[in-house]
């Protein structure tokens, strides 16, 4: 029977290298799954774990539910205030909170990890049955597989519908996969930042990352797991980060922040850094300290593949069968998922309405920072579901 482990019989997560540590246990959960998972692509992935967070209570009809959904480096931990011993500040907790948009007071908000992921749900690094990590044998997973698994970790819990799924960017393509695959079982949706399916220019700036991640010696193939910590292929995914970053914010940003400044006593002709290259350092180093190589390749292809209309008739057919009530939104100056993708999810979802814009000077992080405009989105949509 496929469980969901209390708290207090949660073993901590699996060892996974040098990026997990400082990382304390967090009060999280795991979800279990008995049979292996069939996967999209083909093959099979067994003793599939997930983890999640959960704030507030769920109600006694179940209606109050809701769904929140990371993007690509992000994880279950969406707001701060889980329970002693957690791991600090959420990714979101101007969000999720008492007497926030998601206030904790009434909503029940559930958080997975995406599975592939390396933050608790089972991914590259876990170990395999046998007992070595999985690294190059972890198989190819789309979004369709990674929806699955929290469809049944939702019956797990009991809720047969959420009052809303939200999630912006990665996280908005799997919350689109869940208003297509289960239109009965989302009530709300909010879509931020997000795309039908992965576009030719998306794909193209994630194969400079694969190869970033793939082109470092310490790679191996994907099998440096079990090699010493401090050898991971630490350089590439920081390559892969820094290129990365700069698509999530946007150039009158970077310009108007940065400009041609060195960085503090450095100087540039003299093998010294300008500011801005020293702000992608330091994004590069910090995401290389907390999240996985192998994680990052398996959730970028799965990107990759994201496709609502694969096997449906095409995007438009699939975006017809989404009966949530919907809001989708763009940030005004995102270069990574351009306002176009978004236009088009709202003109295709029949219960959308018109397109809202994020007015942001961030870029594609707009929908992370602005969160007075995107509590606002919450709230109004939030007011329209009946609960
Ligand atoms: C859904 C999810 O993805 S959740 C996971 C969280 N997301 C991420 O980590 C994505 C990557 N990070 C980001 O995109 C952003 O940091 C966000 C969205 C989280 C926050 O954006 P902002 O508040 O605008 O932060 P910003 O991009 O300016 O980064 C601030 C950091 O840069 C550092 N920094 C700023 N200027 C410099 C510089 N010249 N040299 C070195 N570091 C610098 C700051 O000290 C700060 O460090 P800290 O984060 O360790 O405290
Ligand atoms: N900052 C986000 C951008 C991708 O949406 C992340 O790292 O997940």
């Amino acid at each position: 029977m496929n469980t969901v482990l209390p708290p207090s019989e949660v073993p901590l997560p699996p060892a996974s290298g040098a990026w997990r540590e400082g990382d304390p246990p967090g009060r999280r959960q795991w979800y279990e799954r008995d049979a292996p998972l069939a996967l999209e692509a083909g093959g099979e992935v067994p003793g599939v774990r997930m983890a999640f967070e959960t704030w507030g209570r769920l109600a006694p009809d179940r209606s109050n539910a809701v769904l929140v959904l990371h993007a690509l480096t992000g994880d279950s931990h969406v707001a701060g205030a889980a329970g002693p011993g957690h791991p600090g500040p959420g990714w979101w907790d101007g969000i999720v909170g008492t007497g926030r948009a998601l206030d904790t007071d009434h909503w029940f908000v559930v958080a997975p990890n995406v599975l592939g992921g390396c933050q608790g749900s089972t991914g590259p690094s876990s170990l395999a049955p046998g007992g070595r990590r999985w690294g190059s044998r972890f198989p190819f997973l789309t979004q369709r597989d990674q929806v699955l698994v929290e469809a049944e970790l939702a019956e797990a819990l009991g809720i047969d519908r959420w009052a809303l799924v939200v999630g912006g960017s990665m996280g908005g393509m799997r919350a689109l996969e869940w208003a297509v695959s289960y239109p009965e079982r989302t009530g709300a949706l909010l879509l931020l930042a997000t795309a039908a399916a992965a576009s030719a220019e998306q794909i193209a700036w994630a194969n400079i990352q694969l190869h970033a991640v793939r082109g470092d010696p310490n790679w191996r193939g994907g099998d440096y797991h079990g090699a010493d910590p401090g050898r991971g292929p630490h350089a590439g995914l920081g390559l892969a980060r820094r290129l990365a970053h700069v698509t999530y914010r946007s150039e009158p940003e970077l310009q108007s922040r940065f400009g041609r400044t060195p960085q503090a006593t450095e100087d540039p002709w003299n093998g010294g850094r300008y500011q801005v290259e020293s702000y992608l350092d330091h994004h590069a180093a910090k995401l290389v300290r907390r999240f996985d190589a192998g994680s990052y390749v398996t959730l970028t292809e799965a990107m990759n593949s994201h496709d609502i209309g694969r096997g449906r008739g095409g995007v438009r057919a699939a975006l017809s069968r989404v009966t949530a009530r919907t809001l989708v939104a763009a940030v005004d100056t995102d270069r990574l998922y351009p306002p176009s993708q978004q236009t088009e999810l709202a003109a295709g979802i029949p219960t959308a309405g018109r397109l809202r814009v994020i007015e942001s000077p961030y870029g594609h992080d707009g929908f992370l920072i602005e969160v007075k405009q995107v509590a606002a989105l919450l709230t109004e949509l939030l007011s329209r579901t009946a609960t």
